[in-house]
């Protein structure tokens, strides 16, 4: 009999779940702080190394309610062995790369590569996120993909944006991702490879 109250139970297609990889330092719990409180992060919101992988529901209010389950991953070398368990269960992946400290941007090369050889993940769209774009004035985003070797990904959607937690420049982007390929989970649609 019940109550005679009716929630809309989510089903698997109602929720895009998101895997988010990138070495540490990268802004990666930034970000999904930034998406779970559709908010810049606070000045007291303490950053600490993720160890393992936080599973997070995030909701966004676009259009329509968009679900999101986000995995976390922590993005010290010691930790990455993680990552490839993770793919299997994505329906996108998203890649975080420091756009100031660049001593590290053959490491993120390296391990994005490394992450795409997989072949359970081979249309899966990638998200590549330049990270603390607050940080500086006039960072040269073609020059950024250009050392990361992002134009030899050709075998799925791609997308890339510079973001700030701080500023929230880029969270628009990334949610109208979001919102498309929701869209297109729930409703079967195929996806274009957008570049
Ligand atoms: N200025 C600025 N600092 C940021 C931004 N995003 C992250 N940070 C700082 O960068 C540091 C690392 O951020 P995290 O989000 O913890 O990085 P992470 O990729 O999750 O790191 P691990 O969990 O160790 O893999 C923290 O001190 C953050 O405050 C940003 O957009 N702008
Ligand atoms: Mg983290």
């Amino acid at each position: 009999m019940g109550c005679g109250c009716y929630s809309h139970a989510s089903t698997d297609k109602d929720i895009l779940r998101v895997a988010v990889f990138g070495l540490e330092n990268s802004g990666k719990t930034s970000l999904v702080q930034c998406l779970r409180t559709s908010n810049k992060i606070s000045k007291t919101f303490k950053n600490i190394s993720t160890h393992g992988v936080i599973a997070v529901n995030v909701h966004l209010n676009m259009q329509t309610n968009i679900n999101l389950l986000i995995f976390d991953c922590g993005g010290c070398k010691h930790q990455r062995h993680i990552w490839p368990h993770l793919l299997n269960n994505a329906d996108l992946i998203l890649f975080t790369v420091d756009s100031i400290d660049l001593t590290y941007l053959n490491d993120a090369k390296q391990a994005l590569f490394d992450l795409l050889t997989d072949e359970s993940i081979i249309d899966k769209p990638l998200f590549v996120v330049f990270t603390k774009s607050d940080k500086r004035k006039n960072i040269n985003i073609n020059q950024l993909e250009q050392a990361l070797d992002l134009f030899m990904i050709k075998d799925r959607p791609i997308h890339k944006v510079l973001f700030s937690s701080i500023t929230l420049d880029g969270f628009t982007a990334i949610s109208t991702w979001f919102a498309y390929y929701s869209h297109c989970k729930l409703h079967g649609k195929q996806k274009e490879i957008i570049q």
